[in-house]
């Protein structure tokens, strides 16, 4: 028996037989290729080598050896797939700057230092107050049209990533500005992977071929996309730039960054070069932050009609420190008294990593690191499709936000030198608007949805990052006066 062997002569992990010319492609669903991967997993181990055309993939199914090669190993392991860059070459979508696509290289460390200065662990929390403030503006949006409120989670996530890095405020509800952004990261999620990669690489005639004709959703994407990334790219950084010059600016990522530009560095090149870096970063920052913190909220509000029990013992809590009467809401100073809370959120992260899958490349091949795997591990997480928050309530949980507890949840949040640079940021976003939610609301599921606890046959979203699309009722636990006053009283 021949061992498959890479092109070095290195030996290749096991997996399934590919057929010729397309490789195992007609084995994967494209909008969820997580599922197939981690079946190959079950079948073939914790390495997996797969084949998508001609693009070599190896499936990486175990966090043990995600840990191993990518923290441990991570030099080798920094950089991103050619598929994707491949793409962005022959068929630009205009996002080739973004911090995400970088190859590993000065220019990315260079993103990733300005992005670490106001993300970091001991910087997230000076944002708190801008993040309450939009949960705030959350929950008064569901209260008025809760039928949107997809929508409203979009506002949220991109409001507060806005204000962090920017200082700009959106209007509370019907921003053009995020329509605008919400429909550019739509293209962008759906269109820029792997799966779809592979295929537009191996028929370079689908760049050929019409906006208008069918399946060329990616062409009509890319032109679109190309139009709307300047004036998102652009507008909020000039937005800083002119505040700036008039002294009214307020903290924020890029103000600060530009503060930092150094005197002595003022050669005309340098400070266009290092001023190009700072708009790069800015803008893929909202766009890394966008979509992850909205589907995250997706994924919580469907556990919470899932599993009406996890969502009264969670009320109860809050009532527990705030009181049943909504006399105030909830604040960053309960967050200790709240370990049930804390656990649903650890548990949200576990129970579907809204980025089932992350992508890194060593010399050759792409490497995939399949969460959702890891996340579905039935010896670390046994029963792992239920949502147990109880399972993370033993480890002292309310000393430490989900994102400090590298052992536990880490792989929602990825692997070695490309791990999320806004987890901090993004675990303090999720406990403002889903303490808020549980404080104000009940979610209920609409009659007739008859969806189990392992939410089977319900629908997800294709794309990079993933969320489900369900109906659901929200119903207020206080009349509007009273949330409002509340809301008025915390502000
Ligand atoms: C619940 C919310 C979030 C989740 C689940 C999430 C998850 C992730 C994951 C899985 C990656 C890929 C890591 C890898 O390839 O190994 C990533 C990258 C990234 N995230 Fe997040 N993220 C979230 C929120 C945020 C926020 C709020 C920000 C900004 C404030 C942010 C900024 C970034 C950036 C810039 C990258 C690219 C890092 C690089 O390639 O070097 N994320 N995130």
């Amino acid at each position: 028996l021949q061992k498959k062997r890479d092109t070095k002569g290195l030996p290749l992990p096991p997996g399934p037989p590919p057929l010729p010319f397309v490789g195992n492609v007609l084995g994967v669903d494209p909008d969820h290729p997580w599922l197939a991967y981690s079946k190959w997993g079950t079948e073939y181990g914790e390495l997996v080598y797969t084949r998508l055309f001609s693009q070599d993939v190896i499936i990486i199914n175990s966090e043990r050896v995600a840990h191993d090669l990518l923290d441990r190993r991570s030099h080798n392991y920094s950089t991103r797939p050619p598929g994707v860059i491949r793409v962005l070459d022959f068929l630009s979508f205009g996002v080739e700057f973004s911090s995400i696509f970088l190859p590993y290289s000065d220019r990315w460390r260079l993103h990733r230092r300005i992005f670490h200065q106001a993300f970091r662990l001991e910087a997230a929390p000076s944002f708190r107050p801008i993040q309450m403030r939009n949960a705030h503006n959350l929950i008064l949006n569901l209260l008025a049209y809760p039928e949107v409120y997809g929508t409203h989670f979009h506002t949220f996530s991109t409001s507060v990533i806005m204000s962090i890095t920017y200082d700009y405020s959106t209007a509370a509800l019907d921003d053009p500005f995020i329509a605008l952004v919400e429909r550019s990261l739509e293209i962008s999620v759906r269109e820029l992977r792997p799966e779809v990669a592979a295929v537009v690489g191996e028929f370079p005639i689908l760049e050929k071929l019409p906006s208008w004709f069918p399946g060329a959703s990616f062409v009509r994407g890319a032109i679109l996309q190309r139009s709307l990334v300047p004036l998102i790219v652009q507008t909020p950084f000039e937005h800083v730039k002119k505040n700036m010059a008039a002294g009214t600016a307020a903290p924020s990522m890029v103000s600060e960054a530009l503060n930092r530009i150094p005197d002595k560095a003022k050669d005309e090149e340098e400070v266009a070069m290092l001023e190009k870096a700072i708009k790069e970063a800015s803008a893929s920052g909202y766009a890394a932050a966008s979509e992850t913190t909205t589907s995250t909220l997706h994924v919580f509000l469907l556990v919470m009609v899932l599993y009406p029990d996890v969502q009264a013992r969670a009320q109860a809590e809050i009532d527990s420190v705030i009181g049943e009467t909504l006399e105030r809401l909830p604040d960053w100073d309960d967050r200790a008294s709240m370990p049930y809370i804390n656990a649903v959120i650890q548990e949200t992260l576990r129970w579907f990593p809204v980025v089932p899958l992350g992508y890194y490349i060593p010399k050759g091949a792409t490497v995939m690191a399949n969460a959702w795997s890891m996340a579905r591990n039935p010896e670390k997480y046994p029963n792992p499709t239920r949502f147990i928050p109880e399972r993370h309530m033993s480890k002292a949980v309310s000393e430490e936000s989900s994102t400090n507890r590298r052992d536990d949840i880490s792989f929602a949040f990825g692997f070695g030198r490309r791990v999320c640079v806004g987890r901090y940021v993004a675990d303090a976003s999720l406990f403002a608007a889903i303490v808020n939610i549980l404080a104000v609301f009940r979610v209920e599921r609409v009659p007739g949805w008859n969806v189990g606890p392992d939410a089977e046959g319900v629908k997800w979203s294709a794309g990079v990052t993933t969320h489900p699309v369900f109906p659901c009722t929200f119903i207020p636990r206080h009349t509007k006066e009273k949330v409002s006053q509340s809301v008025k009283a915390q502000s």
